[in-house]
């Protein structure tokens, strides 16, 4: 018999004779009851030394899982399975591996932790019925339980089971399979359905590794999102929620996307893709907020085109507040139609800045939230001031250092003879990341490293052309304009003086 079965069932001994004794404490006279329930106390003790703490799958109603059984199970998986002779293998929803091996009922594992020694046992109790099912029935209750000596409970409960339950916790986030969210409109949060967000498992294989850009600003990067995953007792000093806002920039096709599945993948968090047009208002923005997990990025891709959150916004506000003023203006025969004024989200400024650091944005912690805009001049300074957003990334046309990332990645390349001509074309033209991927990768006809850098050369001629000829039509185009507004002025200013000497009456 394995050693905590002995303890348990030595335990179950004393319980009994304690119960006994409990049934009949009053036919004993009172002077003696006192001695007695002191003794039996240290007998039992020293019979017994040990402590068992069990913990049930289930707790308090009957179909809510307990997170502490959850990841103990995980630690337990994880750290003793190489030890238990008698394991289980399950398939695991959201597990990156097809199957999970943990101790089997009435397995037992030994753990230790600062020198000092104890015993995981898994078990269940029988279903009360005794008919046959294929299923777990209702009745059967699964439990693990923690035995270790008795001088050793401070130890235990103080630190061990919370490293227990960290260690499982951050194993299962390690071992899980990322979610990619997006927002369903508020039509589906009622009803059968009853979900604000969707998901699919989040299988992008972007990372740093394959992110071209500038390599200092990639550690740079990196660094920031360590400092900000290990950073919690940080936060908590400084007395701020623990969360950071990002906001990449730069022009289309530069690897704004890109960035956020690398950092995704680099951090292992989810990712919640939301859509801003579709939330009709404030409220609902708080809502998903709250539904949001910690460990997340909560992104708004083109922010600026997302809502009117720029200067515009502002004017309308302006011209709500002069309605409500003078109550002339809401009598505009120009009215949306009802209808309009239903889809329209009525998501503000305020609303959304709330959202990133008001006081709901602190609930649950660890999220970061990225805004991505292709024009940075549009945006309002109030939502990307540093605070909000605190790290500005540009993502910017592709440099030399970028592209030896990927002639690295997609031709297996580290140096050719056209890199220097094609770092001296990089320099002369704007080409984004994107489009100098699109060169290197396999054509038809181009397939070989040498004859897809030639292409890419190409392309970089015909860009460096077409640049030229754009910046010498905007010269023109400029110039005209310039003459134009001369010749305005010149044609004005004799009309001012043909009626000056029309006013005056003096023919010369
Ligand atoms: N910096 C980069 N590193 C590696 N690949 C890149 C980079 N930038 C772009 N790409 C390639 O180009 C494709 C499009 O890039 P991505 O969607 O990340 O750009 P974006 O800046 O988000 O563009 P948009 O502003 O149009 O949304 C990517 O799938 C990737 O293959």
């Amino acid at each position: 018999m394995v050693m905590s079965a002995i303890w348990s069932q030595l335990g179950s001994i004393m319980a009994s004779v304690m119960f006994a004794y409990a049934m009949y404490e009053q036919f004993f006279p009172p002077h003696l009851r006192i001695y007695l329930r002191k003794y039996t106390r240290k007998v039992s003790a020293l019979i017994y030394p040990y402590i068992q703490i069990t913990f049930l799958e289930f707790s308090g109603e009957r179909l809510k899982r307990n997170e502490a059984y959850t990841a103990i199970k995980t630690y337990l998986s994880a750290t003793s399975s190489q030890r238990a002779r008698r394991l289980k293998a399950e398939v695991v929803k959201d597990s990156q591996s097809p199957i999970v091996l943990s101790m089997d009922d009435n397995e037992e594992v030994t753990d230790e932790f600062h020198g000092v020694k104890l015993w995981w046992s898994a078990s269940y109790t029988l279903p009360k019925s005794q008919s046959i099912s294929w299923f777990p029935t209702s009745d059967e209750k699964r439990f693990l339980t923690l035995t270790f000596h008795k001088r050793h409970r401070d130890l235990i409960t103080g630190s061990y089971i919370q490293h227990v339950l960290e260690q499982g916790k951050a194993i299962a986030v390690q071992n899980r399979t990322l979610k990619l969210y997006t927002n369903n409109p508020s039509n589906d949060w009622y009803g059968y359905k009853r979900t604000k967000w969707s998901h699919v498992n989040f299988e992008h294989p972007s990372t740093f590794g394959t992110l071209a850009m500038d390599p200092k600003k990639k550690e740079e990067i990196i660094e920031d999102l360590d400092n900000f995953k290990n950073g919690k007792e940080y936060y908590d000093k400084i007395g701020k929620a623990w969360k950071r806002g990002y906001l990449l920039y730069g022009p289309p096709g530069t690897g704004k996307s890109s960035m956020i599945t690398a950092m995704a993948n680099y951090m292992n968090y989810d990712v919640y893709d939301l859509e801003l047009t579709a939330v009709k208002e404030n409220t609902e923005l708080r809502k998903l907020l709250i539904e949001t997990s910690s460990k997340s990025i909560i992104v708004i891709e083109d922010i600026d085109c997302s809502l009117d959150l720029t200067g515009q916004r502002k004017k309308k506000e302006k011209d709500k507040d002069e309605d409500d003023g003078d109550g002339e203006k809401s009598k505009n025969p120009i009215k949306k139609s009802e209808e309009e004024e239903k889809k329209a989200s009525k998501v503000t400024l305020s609303g959304l800045l709330n959202f990133i650091d008001g006081i709901w944005s602190a609930c649950g912690g660890e999220r970061i939230i990225i805004f991505t805009t292709n024009y940075l001049e549009k945006l309002d300074p109030a939502l990307i001031r540093r605070g909000r957003m605190d790290k500005h990334i540009e993502m910017s046309y592709c440099c030399y250092e970028a592209f030896k990332v990927l002639a690295k990645n997609y031709l297996d390349v580290e140096y050719h003879d056209l890199f220097p001509i094609i770092e001296e074309r990089l320099g002369e033209t704007n080409m984004a990341p994107a489009d100098v991927a699109e060169n290197l990768m396999p054509k038809s006809k181009v397939k070989d490293p040498e004859s897809r850098l030639k292409s890419l050369v190409e392309s970089l001629e015909e860009a460096k052309k077409k640049a030229e000829e754009e910046a010498k039509k905007q010269a023109k185009e400029s110039e005209e304009e310039e003459l134009a507004k001369d010749e305005e002025v010149k044609v004005k200013a004799n009309e001012k003086s043909a009626e000056g000497v029309k006013e005056n009456g003096t023919i010369h």
